[in-house]
Protein backbone atom coordinates (compact mmCIF):
# COMPACT_ATOMS: atom_id res chain seq x y z
CA UNK A 1 0.00 0.00 0.00
CA UNK A 2 0.96 3.45 -0.87
CA UNK A 3 -0.45 5.61 1.95
CA UNK A 4 -1.77 7.43 -1.03
CA UNK A 5 -5.60 7.79 -1.89
CA UNK A 6 -6.97 6.84 -5.05
CA UNK A 7 -9.00 9.52 -7.20
CA UNK A 8 -10.73 8.73 -10.70
CA UNK A 9 -10.28 11.19 -13.76
CA UNK A 10 -13.17 11.02 -16.25
CA UNK A 11 -11.64 12.56 -19.53
CA UNK A 12 -8.61 12.29 -20.97
CA UNK A 13 -8.49 15.69 -23.14
CA UNK A 14 -5.86 18.24 -22.13
CA UNK A 15 -7.67 19.20 -18.71
CA UNK A 16 -8.00 16.16 -17.68
CA UNK A 17 -4.75 14.72 -18.36
CA UNK A 18 -2.85 18.17 -16.79
CA UNK A 19 -5.21 17.84 -14.26
CA UNK A 20 -4.00 14.19 -13.39
CA UNK A 21 -0.45 15.74 -12.93
CA UNK A 22 -1.90 18.26 -10.06
CA UNK A 23 -3.83 15.31 -8.27
CA UNK A 24 -0.50 13.05 -8.57
CA UNK A 25 1.72 16.04 -7.09
CA UNK A 26 -0.88 16.63 -4.76
CA UNK A 27 -0.11 12.93 -3.64
CA UNK A 28 -2.86 11.07 -4.99
CA UNK A 29 -2.91 7.72 -7.08
CA UNK A 30 -4.78 8.41 -10.63
CA UNK A 31 -6.72 6.39 -12.70
CA UNK A 32 -7.11 8.23 -15.83
CA UNK A 33 -10.51 7.04 -17.86
CA UNK A 34 -10.16 7.75 -21.48
CA UNK A 35 -12.84 7.05 -23.81
CA UNK A 36 -10.51 5.70 -26.38
CA UNK A 37 -8.77 2.07 -25.57
CA UNK A 38 -5.90 3.06 -28.01
CA UNK A 39 -5.14 6.36 -26.22
CA UNK A 40 -5.19 4.71 -22.54
CA UNK A 41 -3.00 2.16 -23.89
CA UNK A 42 -0.65 4.49 -25.40
CA UNK A 43 -0.79 7.18 -22.11
CA UNK A 44 0.66 3.34 -20.24
CA UNK A 45 3.00 2.44 -22.93
CA UNK A 46 4.74 5.54 -23.80
CA UNK A 47 4.06 7.81 -19.94
CA UNK A 48 2.41 10.94 -22.05
CA UNK A 49 -0.64 11.51 -23.85
CA UNK A 50 0.66 12.45 -26.86
CA UNK A 51 -2.81 13.50 -28.64
CA UNK A 52 -2.99 16.22 -26.15
CA UNK A 53 -0.05 17.18 -24.15
CA UNK A 54 2.84 15.70 -26.20
CA UNK A 55 6.48 15.94 -24.64
CA UNK A 56 4.97 16.28 -20.77
CA UNK A 57 6.19 13.31 -18.94
CA UNK A 58 3.13 11.86 -16.93
CA UNK A 59 4.26 10.86 -12.97
CA UNK A 60 4.35 7.13 -11.74
CA UNK A 61 0.97 7.77 -9.82
CA UNK A 62 -1.08 8.30 -13.24
CA UNK A 63 -2.45 5.32 -15.41
CA UNK A 64 -4.55 5.46 -17.27
CA UNK A 65 -7.52 2.86 -18.58
CA UNK A 66 -10.73 2.94 -20.67
CA UNK A 67 -12.58 0.26 -18.15
CA UNK A 68 -14.92 2.69 -16.20
CA UNK A 69 -15.95 0.06 -13.90
CA UNK A 70 -12.06 -0.51 -13.10
CA UNK A 71 -11.42 3.34 -12.99
CA UNK A 72 -14.32 4.34 -10.14
CA UNK A 73 -14.37 1.00 -8.18
CA UNK A 74 -13.44 2.38 -4.87
CA UNK A 75 -13.02 5.49 -5.30
CA UNK A 76 -14.29 8.59 -2.97
CA UNK A 77 -13.19 10.94 -5.29
CA UNK A 78 -14.34 11.74 -9.13
CA UNK A 79 -13.05 14.39 -11.40
CA UNK A 80 -15.10 15.05 -14.46
CA UNK A 81 -13.66 16.20 -17.17
CA UNK A 82 -15.54 15.43 -20.96
CA UNK A 83 -16.74 18.53 -23.12
CA UNK A 84 -19.73 20.05 -21.45
CA UNK A 85 -22.32 18.85 -23.99
CA UNK A 86 -21.83 15.45 -23.81
CA UNK A 87 -21.78 15.42 -19.71
CA UNK A 88 -24.90 14.21 -19.65
CA UNK A 89 -24.56 11.54 -21.91
CA UNK A 90 -21.53 10.74 -20.57
CA UNK A 91 -22.68 10.07 -16.56
CA UNK A 92 -25.31 8.62 -17.32
CA UNK A 93 -23.04 5.60 -18.57
CA UNK A 94 -20.64 6.28 -15.44
CA UNK A 95 -23.35 6.56 -12.85
CA UNK A 96 -24.09 2.96 -11.97
CA UNK A 97 -20.23 2.50 -11.12
CA UNK A 98 -19.77 5.51 -8.44
CA UNK A 99 -19.90 4.94 -5.33
CA UNK A 100 -22.51 6.15 -3.44
CA UNK A 101 -20.57 8.53 -1.18
CA UNK A 102 -18.12 9.90 -3.74
CA UNK A 103 -17.44 13.56 -4.19
CA UNK A 104 -17.95 14.88 -8.10
CA UNK A 105 -15.72 17.55 -9.20
CA UNK A 106 -16.64 19.05 -12.41
CA UNK A 107 -13.63 20.48 -14.15
CA UNK A 108 -16.07 21.91 -17.40
CA UNK A 109 -16.72 25.45 -18.33
CA UNK A 110 -20.00 25.09 -20.33
CA UNK A 111 -23.72 25.46 -19.71
CA UNK A 112 -25.70 22.78 -21.56
CA UNK A 113 -27.53 23.62 -24.79
CA UNK A 114 -31.43 23.51 -24.72
CA UNK A 115 -32.06 22.88 -20.45
CA UNK A 116 -29.63 25.86 -19.52
CA UNK A 117 -28.29 23.56 -16.87
CA UNK A 118 -24.75 24.19 -15.19
CA UNK A 119 -22.84 21.13 -14.95
CA UNK A 120 -23.10 20.92 -11.51
CA UNK A 121 -27.19 20.61 -12.23
CA UNK A 122 -26.28 17.56 -14.36
CA UNK A 123 -24.74 15.88 -12.27
CA UNK A 124 -27.27 16.69 -9.31
CA UNK A 125 -29.77 15.32 -11.95
CA UNK A 126 -27.88 12.01 -13.16
CA UNK A 127 -26.94 11.03 -10.03
CA UNK A 128 -29.16 12.29 -7.50
CA UNK A 129 -26.29 13.66 -5.57
CA UNK A 130 -26.71 16.42 -2.78
CA UNK A 131 -24.74 19.93 -2.85
CA UNK A 132 -22.58 18.28 -0.32
CA UNK A 133 -21.33 15.89 -3.17
CA UNK A 134 -20.81 17.92 -5.92
CA UNK A 135 -17.98 20.64 -6.27
CA UNK A 136 -16.36 22.69 -8.84
CA UNK A 137 -12.59 23.39 -9.48
CA UNK A 138 -12.18 26.20 -11.58
CA UNK A 139 -9.59 29.46 -12.58
CA UNK A 140 -6.97 30.44 -14.79
CA UNK A 141 -5.69 27.34 -15.48
CA UNK A 142 -4.41 26.71 -19.09
CA UNK A 143 -3.43 23.11 -19.19
CA UNK A 144 -0.54 23.19 -20.99
CA UNK A 145 1.00 25.69 -18.04
CA UNK A 146 -0.62 23.59 -15.72
CA UNK A 147 0.98 20.23 -17.05
CA UNK A 148 4.49 22.02 -17.14
CA UNK A 149 3.96 22.84 -13.30
CA UNK A 150 4.22 26.54 -13.97
CA UNK A 151 2.58 28.22 -10.53
CA UNK A 152 -1.12 28.98 -10.75
CA UNK A 153 -4.29 29.38 -8.38
CA UNK A 154 -7.53 28.33 -8.88
CA UNK A 155 -10.89 27.94 -6.39
CA UNK A 156 -12.28 24.69 -5.13
CA UNK A 157 -16.20 25.57 -5.00
CA UNK A 158 -18.62 23.28 -2.47
CA UNK A 159 -21.53 24.19 -1.11
CA UNK A 160 -20.72 22.34 1.66
CA UNK A 161 -17.07 24.47 3.27
CA UNK A 162 -16.08 21.56 5.30
CA UNK A 163 -15.91 19.03 1.66
CA UNK A 164 -14.29 21.93 -0.61
CA UNK A 165 -11.58 22.15 2.09
CA UNK A 166 -10.68 18.77 2.38
CA UNK A 167 -10.73 18.54 -1.49
CA UNK A 168 -8.43 21.83 -1.13
CA UNK A 169 -6.19 19.75 0.46
CA UNK A 170 -6.27 16.83 -1.84
CA UNK A 171 -5.60 19.25 -4.86
CA UNK A 172 -2.89 21.38 -2.99
CA UNK A 173 0.55 20.66 -5.08
CA UNK A 174 3.48 22.57 -5.15
CA UNK A 175 2.92 24.32 -8.26
CA UNK A 176 -1.41 24.70 -7.89
CA UNK A 177 -2.66 26.62 -4.93
CA UNK A 178 -6.52 26.44 -4.56
CA UNK A 179 -8.88 28.68 -2.76
CA UNK A 180 -12.22 27.44 -1.45
CA UNK A 181 -15.25 29.09 -1.81
CA UNK A 182 -19.32 28.06 -1.48
CA UNK A 183 -20.21 29.94 -3.92
CA UNK A 184 -20.91 26.89 -6.60
CA UNK A 185 -23.16 29.45 -8.85
CA UNK A 186 -20.89 32.08 -9.28
CA UNK A 187 -17.48 29.54 -9.97
CA UNK A 188 -19.04 28.11 -12.75
CA UNK A 189 -20.94 30.89 -14.28
CA UNK A 190 -17.73 32.81 -14.58
CA UNK A 191 -16.20 29.77 -15.62
CA UNK A 192 -18.28 29.66 -18.64
CA UNK A 193 -18.88 33.00 -19.36
CA UNK A 194 -15.14 33.85 -19.72
CA UNK A 195 -14.76 31.25 -22.70
CA UNK A 196 -17.85 33.89 -24.34
CA UNK A 197 -15.65 36.60 -23.53
CA UNK A 198 -12.56 35.21 -24.88
CA UNK A 199 -14.16 34.35 -28.09
CA UNK A 200 -14.84 38.65 -28.49
CA UNK A 201 -11.06 39.54 -27.46
CA UNK A 202 -10.52 36.59 -29.94
CA UNK A 203 -12.38 38.14 -32.51
CA UNK A 204 -10.79 41.81 -32.03
CA UNK A 205 -7.15 40.19 -32.31
CA UNK A 206 -8.51 39.09 -35.79
CA UNK A 207 -9.67 42.45 -37.22
CA UNK A 208 -6.43 43.62 -36.22
CA UNK A 209 -7.76 46.11 -32.94
CA UNK A 210 -4.76 46.73 -29.85
CA UNK A 211 -5.28 46.56 -26.14
CA UNK A 212 -7.86 49.11 -26.00
CA UNK A 213 -10.45 47.48 -27.87
CA UNK A 214 -9.01 44.01 -25.69
CA UNK A 215 -9.62 45.29 -22.18
CA UNK A 216 -12.58 47.07 -22.99
CA UNK A 217 -14.48 44.03 -24.26
CA UNK A 218 -12.77 42.39 -21.26
CA UNK A 219 -14.20 44.52 -18.57
CA UNK A 220 -17.66 45.02 -20.24
CA UNK A 221 -17.60 41.03 -20.21
CA UNK A 222 -17.01 40.51 -16.57
CA UNK A 223 -19.84 43.47 -15.85
CA UNK A 224 -22.05 40.71 -18.00
CA UNK A 225 -20.98 38.03 -16.20
CA UNK A 226 -21.48 39.48 -12.79
CA UNK A 227 -24.72 40.52 -14.14
CA UNK A 228 -26.06 37.33 -15.11
CA UNK A 229 -24.13 35.27 -11.77
CA UNK A 230 -26.40 37.92 -9.73
CA UNK A 231 -29.43 37.01 -10.97
CA UNK A 232 -29.07 33.27 -10.75
CA UNK A 233 -27.36 33.56 -7.04
CA UNK A 234 -23.90 33.99 -6.86
CA UNK A 235 -21.98 36.38 -4.48
CA UNK A 236 -20.97 39.22 -7.15
CA UNK A 237 -17.43 39.27 -5.44
CA UNK A 238 -16.84 35.95 -6.98
CA UNK A 239 -16.68 37.27 -10.24
CA UNK A 240 -13.56 39.83 -9.16
CA UNK A 241 -11.91 36.70 -8.61
CA UNK A 242 -9.70 33.84 -9.68
CA UNK A 243 -12.94 32.00 -10.86
CA UNK A 244 -14.29 35.31 -12.75
CA UNK A 245 -11.41 38.01 -13.87
CA UNK A 246 -8.43 35.92 -13.06
CA UNK A 247 -9.42 33.16 -15.56
CA UNK A 248 -10.68 35.94 -17.86
CA UNK A 249 -7.41 37.82 -17.65
CA UNK A 250 -6.03 34.35 -18.50
CA UNK A 251 -7.90 33.11 -21.21
CA UNK A 252 -8.20 36.27 -23.19
CA UNK A 253 -4.46 36.99 -23.15
CA UNK A 254 -3.57 33.93 -24.06
CA UNK A 255 -2.63 32.20 -27.32
CA UNK A 256 -3.23 29.01 -25.82
CA UNK A 257 -6.85 29.80 -25.78
CA UNK A 258 -8.92 27.59 -27.64
CA UNK A 259 -11.75 29.87 -27.35
CA UNK A 260 -9.38 32.87 -28.33
CA UNK A 261 -8.15 31.13 -31.39
CA UNK A 262 -11.77 30.36 -32.15
CA UNK A 263 -12.75 33.47 -32.22
CA UNK A 264 -9.02 35.27 -33.93
CA UNK A 265 -9.94 33.10 -36.75
CA UNK A 266 -14.19 34.47 -37.06
CA UNK A 267 -12.06 37.74 -36.76
CA UNK A 268 -9.95 37.15 -40.07
CA UNK A 269 -13.17 35.60 -41.64
CA UNK A 270 -13.38 31.95 -41.45
CA UNK A 271 -16.91 30.52 -40.51
CA UNK A 272 -17.54 28.23 -37.43
CA UNK A 273 -17.88 25.03 -40.27
CA UNK A 274 -14.38 25.89 -41.31
CA UNK A 275 -12.88 26.19 -37.38
CA UNK A 276 -14.63 22.76 -36.73
CA UNK A 277 -13.59 21.10 -38.96
CA UNK A 278 -9.89 21.93 -38.90
CA UNK A 279 -9.74 21.06 -34.89
CA UNK A 280 -10.57 18.53 -32.52
CA UNK A 281 -10.12 20.56 -29.30
CA UNK A 282 -13.23 21.91 -27.39
CA UNK A 283 -14.08 25.90 -27.07
CA UNK A 284 -16.51 25.47 -25.14
CA UNK A 285 -18.02 29.00 -25.82
CA UNK A 286 -18.62 28.33 -29.27
CA UNK A 287 -21.47 26.06 -27.52
CA UNK A 288 -22.32 28.15 -24.36
CA UNK A 289 -22.82 31.25 -26.02
CA UNK A 290 -26.35 30.03 -27.11
CA UNK A 291 -27.42 28.90 -23.53
CA UNK A 292 -25.77 31.90 -21.84
CA UNK A 293 -27.47 33.79 -24.13
CA UNK A 294 -31.12 32.53 -23.49
CA UNK A 295 -29.89 32.06 -19.39
CA UNK A 296 -29.72 35.70 -19.72
CA UNK A 297 -33.03 36.24 -21.57
CA UNK A 298 -34.53 34.18 -19.51
CA UNK A 299 -33.25 35.89 -16.14
CA UNK A 300 -33.99 39.60 -17.96
CA UNK A 301 -30.15 40.36 -17.87
CA UNK A 302 -28.97 42.35 -20.57
CA UNK A 303 -26.30 40.65 -22.06
CA UNK A 304 -24.95 41.82 -25.40
CA UNK A 305 -21.77 40.00 -25.76
CA UNK A 306 -23.29 36.86 -25.32
CA UNK A 307 -25.72 37.73 -28.16
CA UNK A 308 -23.50 39.20 -30.43
CA UNK A 309 -20.97 36.38 -30.32
CA UNK A 310 -23.60 33.74 -30.65
CA UNK A 311 -24.75 35.60 -33.74
CA UNK A 312 -21.27 35.80 -34.94
CA UNK A 313 -20.65 31.85 -34.30
CA UNK A 314 -23.96 30.81 -36.44
CA UNK A 315 -23.02 32.92 -38.95
CA UNK A 316 -25.71 35.30 -38.40
CA UNK A 317 -23.22 38.12 -38.28
CA UNK A 318 -19.84 39.35 -39.52
CA UNK A 319 -17.11 40.10 -36.37
CA UNK A 320 -16.71 43.62 -37.56
CA UNK A 321 -20.72 44.17 -37.56
CA UNK A 322 -20.42 42.88 -33.77
CA UNK A 323 -17.96 45.34 -33.18
CA UNK A 324 -19.96 47.92 -34.47
CA UNK A 325 -22.82 47.25 -33.10
CA UNK A 326 -21.33 47.20 -29.44
CA UNK A 327 -20.17 50.14 -30.09
CA UNK A 328 -23.45 51.77 -31.32
CA UNK A 329 -25.37 50.55 -28.44
CA UNK A 330 -27.16 53.07 -26.89
CA UNK A 331 -25.31 55.35 -24.37
CA UNK A 332 -25.51 54.13 -20.29
CA UNK A 333 -23.75 55.02 -17.12
CA UNK A 334 -21.32 52.33 -16.78
CA UNK A 335 -22.51 50.60 -13.63
CA UNK A 336 -25.96 49.85 -13.86
N1 LIG B 1 -7.80 22.86 -21.56
C1 LIG B 1 -7.83 23.75 -20.58
O1 LIG B 1 -6.91 24.56 -20.44
C2 LIG B 1 -8.97 23.77 -19.63
C3 LIG B 1 -10.19 23.16 -19.94
N2 LIG B 1 -11.22 23.24 -19.07
C4 LIG B 1 -12.49 22.61 -19.37
O2 LIG B 1 -12.34 21.19 -19.31
C5 LIG B 1 -13.31 20.57 -20.16
C6 LIG B 1 -12.58 19.58 -21.04
O3 LIG B 1 -11.73 20.34 -21.88
P1 LIG B 1 -10.34 19.84 -22.45
O4 LIG B 1 -9.77 18.71 -21.69
O5 LIG B 1 -9.51 21.04 -22.58
O6 LIG B 1 -10.81 19.34 -23.88
P2 LIG B 1 -9.93 18.73 -25.07
O7 LIG B 1 -10.46 19.32 -26.32
O8 LIG B 1 -8.50 18.85 -24.79
O9 LIG B 1 -10.31 17.19 -24.99
C7 LIG B 1 -11.62 16.79 -25.18
C8 LIG B 1 -11.85 15.54 -24.36
O10 LIG B 1 -13.22 15.20 -24.45
C9 LIG B 1 -13.34 13.90 -25.01
N3 LIG B 1 -14.57 13.81 -25.78
C10 LIG B 1 -14.86 14.36 -26.97
N4 LIG B 1 -16.11 14.05 -27.34
C11 LIG B 1 -16.59 13.26 -26.36
C12 LIG B 1 -17.82 12.58 -26.16
N5 LIG B 1 -18.81 12.63 -27.05
N6 LIG B 1 -17.97 11.86 -25.03
C13 LIG B 1 -16.97 11.80 -24.12
N7 LIG B 1 -15.80 12.41 -24.26
C14 LIG B 1 -15.62 13.12 -25.36
C15 LIG B 1 -12.10 13.71 -25.84
O11 LIG B 1 -11.89 12.35 -26.04
P3 LIG B 1 -11.17 11.83 -27.39
O12 LIG B 1 -9.72 12.18 -27.23
O13 LIG B 1 -11.43 10.38 -27.39
O14 LIG B 1 -11.80 12.55 -28.55
C16 LIG B 1 -11.08 14.34 -24.91
O15 LIG B 1 -10.79 13.50 -23.84
C17 LIG B 1 -13.98 21.71 -20.93
O16 LIG B 1 -15.21 22.00 -20.31
C18 LIG B 1 -13.03 22.89 -20.77
O17 LIG B 1 -13.70 24.15 -20.79
C19 LIG B 1 -11.09 23.88 -17.88
C20 LIG B 1 -9.91 24.46 -17.52
C21 LIG B 1 -8.75 24.45 -18.36
O1 LIG C 1 -10.31 27.43 -19.18
C1 LIG C 1 -9.21 27.62 -19.62
C2 LIG C 1 -8.17 28.35 -18.86
O2 LIG C 1 -8.55 28.60 -17.54
C3 LIG C 1 -8.86 27.12 -20.97
O3 LIG C 1 -9.38 27.97 -21.92
P1 LIG C 1 -9.69 27.45 -23.39
O4 LIG C 1 -10.74 26.37 -23.25
O5 LIG C 1 -10.15 28.63 -24.14
O6 LIG C 1 -8.41 26.88 -23.93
Amino acid sequence: MSGRERVAVLGAGSWGTSFSIVLADAGNDVTLWARREELAAAVNADRENADYLPGIALPDAVSATHDIERALDGVDLVVMAPPSQTLRENLTAWAPHIEPHAVMVSLMKGVELGTLNRMSEVIHQVTGAGPERIAVVTGPNLSKEIARREPAASVVACADEDVARSLQARVHSPSFRPYTSVDVVGCEVGGAYKNVVALAVGMAVGLGFGDNTTASLITRGLAETARLATALGANPLTLMGLAGLGDLVATCSSPLSRNRSFGERLGRGQTSEQIYASTRQVAEGAKSCSSLRALAEQSGCDAPLATYVDDVVAGRMTAREMMDAALARTPKPELT
